[in-house]
């Protein structure tokens, strides 16, 4: 398996392209199911998720076609869903990523039927896709859970007023897609604002669906008979832009993060300004200059647009070796502190208490061997890493090649010692 190796210590600088978003790419692969006409999405990034994604898509019957660029590029890719023919998507594809549940609610909608392995919990908490499914059978499916698969069926699902209990990022995009080809109007009250909705909702009013509100908690979808394809270009990752600019923070550095945007990074960008950076915004770039010492920042995770738990991780090692102590509060995710243990291994002083951590920053931190164990817990070894001295080893990394494109070219461009190992 392949482990990162990084010596610590150099100061980021420079310039590095920002890929498109993951988060944004996968529920708009699956909007393709919608139509029986081709989708083109640009802007795509080269990712795990991404292929398991394409293949999970082919195969239903999808053909899929795919432009590979360089990295920072983005992929073109076609998807052409007019052969869909099984509407199964299996354990053995699901098991290895969650976003597999956005299949759910456009294969209801356009074949009438689905079955869909649950997405197994994660190191990061339970995930349960109970919303997903109430809303469903509020719009008139009939959703059983058998043999570990969501089966749901519905001749045509109606338009119906959906309420989640709590604020559900692809429990909005499921049934945002459901609702297009549904009979009549379905409003989602306590919708998620995420800027991958409205991104989402952006490329379906392009494929000809009628959707109002998205980037509000209120989403109201008139449902029509058909869409139509389109072509989209896939927003620029968030949370990839935060955890450069993170990186940057923590080494001293001074880096400008190219066909990025700032407007959907407000809160991210306010603390990094309170750590005493510099942060300045242009048309489709980011800089960062970090002071000679940052301080420490407090945060509670929160759904959009307060700050975001894919980010908490990354401000861990942030204050890690901040001056001051942070009070960091995960309310999202109930096991999302995974990267505490291992950041302790590189010197970092953090107690949890429950879903609050509390981390003193230390003037230094030595390398050493760490696991990473999800996604953002794997991006925050990274930037421990370039921070500590000497040599540190990352095991475990698949979980990077998940959501990272090309981390080490990148970070190897901004002049870190980093390099995979076999
Ligand atoms: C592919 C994708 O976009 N992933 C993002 C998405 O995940 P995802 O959409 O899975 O996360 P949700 O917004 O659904 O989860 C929010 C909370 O609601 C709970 N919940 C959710 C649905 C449900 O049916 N029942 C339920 O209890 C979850 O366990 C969690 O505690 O939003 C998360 C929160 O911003 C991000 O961390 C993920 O990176
Ligand atoms: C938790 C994440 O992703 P996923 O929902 O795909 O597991 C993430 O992107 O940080």
């Amino acid at each position: 398996m392949d482990k990162l190796l990084i010596a610590g210590g150099i100061p980021l600088s420079g310039e590095v392209a920002i890929s498109g978003a993951k988060n944004a790419a996968l529920p708009l692969l699956c909007a393709a199911l919608l139509t029986r006409e081709p989708v083109t999405f640009t802007n795509v990034p080269h990712l795990n998720d991404i292929g398991t994604m394409l293949k999970l898509l082919a195969q239903m019957g999808v053909k899929v076609a795919r432009e590979a660029s360089k990295v920072g590029a983005g992929d073109t890719v076609t998807l052409d869903a007019s052969g869909l023919d099984n509407a199964v998507a299996p354990y053995e594809m699901v098991k290895t990523m969650r976003a597999s549940i956005l299949v759910l609610g456009p294969l209801v909608a356009r074949a009438g039927e689905a079955r869909v392995s649950l997405p197994g919990g994660c190191a990061i908490g339970a995930r349960p896709v109970d919303q997903h499914i109430k809303g469903l059978t509020a719009m008139g499916a009939e959703v059983n859970v058998e043999q570990g698969y969501v089966h749901a069926r519905a001749t045509r699902l109606k338009g119906a007023r959906l309420f989640t209990d709590m604020v559900t990022v692809t429990g909005t995009e499921n049934l945002m897609m459901a609702a297009c080809l549904a009979q009549g109007e379905t409003v989602i009250e306590n919708a998620a604002r995420e800027p991958e909705v409205v991104d989402l909702a952006n490329c379906l009013v392009a494929m000809g669906a009628r959707i109002s509100g998205a980037g509000g908690d209120v989403i109201r979808i008139q449902g029509v008979d058909a869409l139509h394809g389109a072509t989209h270009r896939i927003m620029p990752d968030r949370i990839e832009t935060g955890t450069y600019l993170c990186a940057a923070a923590a080494t001293g550095g001074d880096i400008r993060l190219t066909g990025a945007s700032a407007s959907c990074l407000d809160a991210v960008i306010d603390k990094l300004m309170d750590t005493g950076c510099e942060v300045v915004a242009e048309r489709d770039a980011i800089r960062l200059k970090a002071p000679r010492r940052l301080t420490a920042v407090s945060i509670r995770t929160a759904p959009y647009p307060a700050f975001p738990t894919d980010m908490q991780a990354q401000f861990m090692a942030i204050n890690a070796v901040a001056e001051g102590t942070a009070v960091m509060r995960e309310t999202i995710f109930e096991n999302r502190f995974m990267h505490a243990v291992e950041l302790i291994r590189l010197g970092a002083d953090i107690k949890i208490d429950g879903n609050t951590a509390f981390v003193t920053g230390r003037e230094k931190l030595d390398g050493a061997t760490v696991m990473a164990t999800d996604l953002r817990a794997s991006a925050s070894l990274v930037i421990a890493g370039l921070v500590a001295q000497g040599e540190t080893l990352i095991e475990r990394i698949y979980h990077l090649d998940r959501g990272y494109e090309g981390l080490e070219q990148k970070l190897a461009i901004l002049g870190a010692n980093i390099r995979r190992v076999k």
